[in-house]
């Protein structure tokens, strides 16, 4: 794209109706010092001027973990999982106040959502959690949503908020995704350690190069910049685009309404997934993998074709039908997940089985595809 047509690119962005703002721990608690309420006063401000201008906001913020350190006098992160949830419950109190004052200054109302991996992996309780939130958002409400950390489990747990916030932009269908942060933006490499870094202004939330500029995170924080792009990307099965930018970047929610150049713009290039797929896809945790022979993973790549038994080599972990799976070549790379037809039991006895003898292989007849395309996701 020419400078002209990224410009244009950014206004139409900008005017997107539906947004959903991640505002992450290091920025929202000043690095550890405490919530960070000038901060929030000014964020919540730009909020209720987009909600003004007939944007829609919903608002996924981290913070709970950081903030019970500091309401529990504790100067260093616990390694202890009951201690982090421990402080997660204590700091979600201080955060939800702040937000809840905050937007009231507005006659705004909030409202609070925790989550788990296992709230939007179940397909019911995902239909209920998007039900509630079109219903809140449709009353001018702002939901605030963090993880629901005193339940998880480390199998089970986002762990960063720039996966959640982007399985949130997939579950509202939201037009934007912005995340706030304590950098400027997405840098050729971590601006931490290397002073010489360029701040990239915008690419394409699909291109594999800036993974690689991506290192670890910050010490509050858990994810860094790896899970801002992959959260990007997640981002960009629904149609949204995403913006990283520096929280404190003076007015940047207003500054990005009005089309200005700040932080990485990455922009969803493919067609949006359709909502059933994205729910399969947003998997974090699969039940069991097929393993899938060369031809296979082509029919699957290259013609968007169904899995049929003969290209199964091998059935690993415990599933039920129904039950989402990866699919893996034979190196063990990730190629697809989808919905299973049979359980573990019965996949395994039909590996490399023709069709016309599935019947004979387990004495009845299913889905003669052990995925079908309709319920699969090629990554
Ligand atoms: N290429 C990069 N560009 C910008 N920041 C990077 C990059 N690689 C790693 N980082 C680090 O990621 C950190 C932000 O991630 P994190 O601490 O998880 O923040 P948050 O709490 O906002 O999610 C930055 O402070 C920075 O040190
Ligand atoms: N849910 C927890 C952890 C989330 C978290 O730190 O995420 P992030 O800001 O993306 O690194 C919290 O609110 O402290």
């Amino acid at each position: 794209m020419t400078a002209v047509e990224w410009q244009e690119t950014r206004q139409k962005l900008a005017q997107q109706k539906r947004w959903v703002i991640k505002i992450g721990s290091a920025l929202l608690t000043n690095d550890g010092r405490g919530l960070n309420r000038e901060g929030m006063q000014s964020w919540v401000d730009q909020i209720a001027a987009l909600l003004q201008q007939g944007h829609e906001v919903v608002l996924v913020s981290s913070g709970s973990v950081a903030e019970g350190m500091t309401r529990l006098g504790w100067s260093k992160r616990p390694d202890e999982v009951h201690k982090l949830q421990a402080a997660a419950a204590v700091g979600q109190m201080g955060l939800v106040q702040a937000y809840e004052t905050a937007f009231a200054g507005h006659q705004r109302a909030t409202a609070q959502i925790l989550l788990t991996h296992d709230d939007l992996s179940d397909r019911k309780r995902y239909l209920n959690a998007r039900s509630t939130l079109r219903t809140l958002l449709s009353l001018g409400v702002v939901p605030v949503i963090n993880e629901n950390d005193t339940v998880v489990t480390d199998e089970i747990k986002f762990g960063d908020n720039d996966t959640l916030g982007a399985l949130v932009a997939n579950l509202v269908e939201a037009d934007v995704l912005v995340i706030l942060t304590d950098q400027l933006g997405l840098f050729t490499a971590d601006p931490r350690s290397n002073p010489d870094a360029q701040l990239i202004a915008e690419g394409r939330a699909s291109d594999p190069q800036y993974m690689a500029m991506a290192g670890g995170g910050g010490v509050l924080g858990r994810g860094g910049m790896i899970t801002k792009i992959r959260a990007a990307k997640l981002a960009a099965r629904s149609g949204a685009d995403t913006v990283i930018v520096g929280g404190r970047i003076d007015n940047v929610i207003t500054r990005l309404r009005a089309g200005e150049v700040l932080g990485t713009m990455l922009l969803a290039d493919k067609e949006p997934v359709a909502a059933r797929k994205q729910w399969i896809a947003g998997h974090l945790q699969t039940h069991g993998e097929l393993v899938l022979d060369a031809g296979a993973v082509k029919a699957l790549r290259d013609g968007g074709r169904s899995l049929l038994p003969i290209g199964v080599v091998a059935t690993t972990g415990r599933f039920e039908r129904g039950q989402v799976v990866a699919c893996k070549d034979e190196q063990g790379n990730l190629v697809a997940k989808g919905l299973v037809n049979y359980n573990q039991s019965d996949a395994q006895k039909i590996v490399r089985t023709p069709t016309a003898q599935l019947e004979q292989a387990l004495g009845y007849i299913a889905e003669p595809e052990i995925i079908h395309r309709d319920n699969l996701v090629v990554l």
